[in-house]
């Protein structure tokens, strides 16, 4: 037998990947949420929809019509443009989703505002960088992009963009338009054998190097989490930062605008570029520092530069940068070509339906991506893990304040094939809604645990046997706490309970050293008693006189006549005067009632 122990932070690794550029492989697209939908009596929200009502989505910028009516025969629909960040605020609390371009910027006070009824952020578009998904995350609202439908349409203007700057498209357009006729002012240079760097070899920047090669370019790429064979298979060679940018005539930027790549142009790094080199923006204004840029082509080091992108959008009307002559700029247009515009519309329109309905969807930036083929067969331990949650939580004494807990999987499979973030937050949700007023779900789960300074430690048990079954146990402690029932402690001063699949339905299978065996459906009492003849029929009786039904009995004893505990399935809540009653018989030694 082996035990793994497994660091808990990794639930959210997909939203640290995607944060960072790096995205987890996609999914199927309809991945179901195994969650049931938000009960009122745990809602958060001071403005949830009525029950059965249609959802609202609010439009905050212009979406393609095709988007629109896919909205529309599932949601109603508000299309409101152009909102002030207080009128977005003050919209926001009677919607259930909000579908935004990169104009909008859905700040943490747009997650506040919503009061627990935001859902679902959809982003038309790839950049996330303009929603706050930490917030999101907090809120336990999903956040889905749309990160295929407009590639094309960038690389095309990231083309377009080296092609116009090479040839002063844009410069001598508009001194001709002036009156001027200045044919040798606007000599340009070609790009046939010239060294084009990509920086971000992600979907843009290989579809750019794609093209570029076909105009003769040399294409040269950097990408820490690129893989060199892709690259190499359209002929493109992966090289180190600083080889990339001391060798490039032309650089294309295409990554993702996060802590690590913000300011990557600077004073420093244009220093090491070639003199002359030409730089083409389609990525994020933030990635180059603005300014430096400016010193750069000011001192020649940059001879051009082609912007459609700015660290603050729309720049300001002086700005020197778009003002310089050797600047060429469109006004952020990389995703706006009618065909991509109409994709991502149809893209974003699915994810956020999708989401809405409970399913997990493939484009999902803040929660963790979980195989449709794990889920299904996984379900019934995500029951099990709620209620093991929701059932140690309440053998835990008033004011001892849970803070570490303690989850062990016993599975015959390599501790590898078992993905437990889902466990994990089923876990989290079990053990902080019963006592408090949060919302769990699979997004925020281990945000609210970190919150609440509850520290989950996974360790997983490896056992000898066939591997049919993902799980064969789930066993949940929690340590450096009082019990309102002693008989839950285990040897290690813990209080335990224990979980098994048996025929499709979770049962709980052990509470601390003791050995039970009932379904862990409607409502339980444990009873700690001196085991003798009769007892069962004792407390049936007191239960049966208030009509309610006891679905099981189980009895785990250490020995015949010692102490043993009772565990009785009941499908109605007994009142107080019957648990009193329960109590007061002579052999028993303590006894909860707990909900499950
Ligand atoms: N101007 C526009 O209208 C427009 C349109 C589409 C996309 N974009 C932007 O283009 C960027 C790329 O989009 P995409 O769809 O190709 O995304 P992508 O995720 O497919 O590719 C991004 C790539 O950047 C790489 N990367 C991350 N950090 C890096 C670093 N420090 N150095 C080099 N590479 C790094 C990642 O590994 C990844 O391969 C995004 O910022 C997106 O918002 C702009
Ligand atoms: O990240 C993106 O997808 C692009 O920057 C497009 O942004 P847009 O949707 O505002 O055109």
């Amino acid at each position: 037998m082996a035990t793994i122990t497994t660091p808990s932070n990794r639930l959210f690794s997909a939203a640290a990947a995607a944060h960072s550029g790096h995205r987890l492989p996609l999914l199927p697209p309809s991945i179901r949420l195994p969650f049931r939908p938000r009960r009122r009596r745990f809602s958060v929200s001071a403005h949830a929809a009525p029950l059965g009502a249609k959802p609202t989505v609010l439009v905050a910028e212009k979406l393609g019509e095709a988007g629109l009516e896919l909205l529309k025969d599932f949601a109603n629909v508000d299309c409101s443009y152009n909102l002030t960040q207080e009128e977005l605020c003050t919209k926001i609390s009677l919607c259930d989703a909000l579908i935004v371009r990169s104009g909008t910027k859905v700040t943490r006070e747009v997650f506040e505002s919503s009061a627990g009824r935001l859902r679902v952020v959809g982003r038309a578009g790839v950049g996330i960088d303009n929603v706050d998904l930490s917030a999101a995350t907090e809120h336990g609202c999903i956040v889905v992009n749309a990160p295929t439908a407009n590639t094309v349409a960038a690389a095309e203007h990231g083309i377009a963009l080296l092609a116009a700057m090479a040839r002063n498209i844009a410069q001598a357009d508009a001194s001709l338009k002036a009156g001027k006729w200045l044919r040798s002012k606007y000599v340009g240079v070609s790009l046939v054998g010239k060294t084009l760097l990509v920086l971000g070899f992600g979907k843009v920047g290989s579809e750019v190097a794609r093209r570029a090669k076909g105009l003769g370019m040399h294409v040269i790429a950097h990408d820490p989490y690129a893989a060199a064979d892709r690259a190499r298979a359209i002929g493109v060679e992966l090289v180190t930062f600083d080889e990339a940018i001391s060798t490039a005539d032309f650089i294309s930027l295409h990554m993702p605008l996060t802590p690590s790549t913000a300011k990557l142009l600077n004073d420093e790094t244009f220093a090491k570029m070639k003199k002359g080199v030409r730089i083409i923006n389609v990525a994020r204004g933030g990635v180059i520092d603005e300014e430096a840029l400016l010193r750069a082509l000011d001192s020649g080091i940059v001879a051009q530069a082609a912007l459609d992108v700015f660290t603050e959008e729309p720049p300001s009307a002086d700005s020197k940068l778009v003002l310089h002559e050797n600047v060429t700029v469109t006004p952020h247009l990389g995703a706006s070509t009618a065909e991509a515009q109409e994709g991502v519309a149809v893209e974003i329109a699915e994810a956020v339906v999708g989401a809405l309905k409970g399913e997990l969807a493939a484009t999902a930036v803040n929660a963790p991506m979980v195989p449709a083929e794990v889920l299904s067969e996984l379900a019934p331990f995500v029951i099990l893990a709620e209620k093991l949650g929701r059932l140690v939580v309440q053998l835990v004494a008033g004011g001892s304040g849970v803070k570490s807990v303690k989850v062990t999987y016993a599975s015959a499979r390599a501790p590898d094939d078992l993905d437990t973030r889902l466990l994990r937050a089923m876990i989290t949700k079990g053990l902080i809604e019963p006592i408090s007023s949060a919302f769990v779900n699979l997004v925020n789960a281990d945000f609210v645990a970190k919150q609440r300074g509850v520290q989950i430690a996974e360790e997983r048990i490896l056992l000898d046997g066939s591997p049919e079954s993902p799980l064969d146990f789930i066993q949940v402690r929690i340590a450096n706490v009082e019990s309102k029932f002693a008989s839950a402690i285990s040897e290690t001063g813990e209080i335990s309970v224990e979980g098994r699949i048996k025929d499709g339905i979770p049962h709980l299978t052990k509470v601390g050293t003791f050995q039970v065996d009932v379904s862990m459906e409607g409502s339980l009492i444990l009873c700690r008693q001196v085991d003798q003849p009769g007892m069962i029929g004792t407390v049936g009786n007191i239960l049966g006189e208030q009509n309610i039904n006891v679905s099981f009995m189980s009895v785990g004893r250490i020995a015949p006549r010692k102490q043993a505990v009772m565990a009785i399935g009941v499908d109605e809540e007994p009142s107080k005067e019957s648990l009193k009653k329960i109590g007061d018989i002579p052999a028993i030694e303590e006894f909860v009632f707990l909900k499950l």
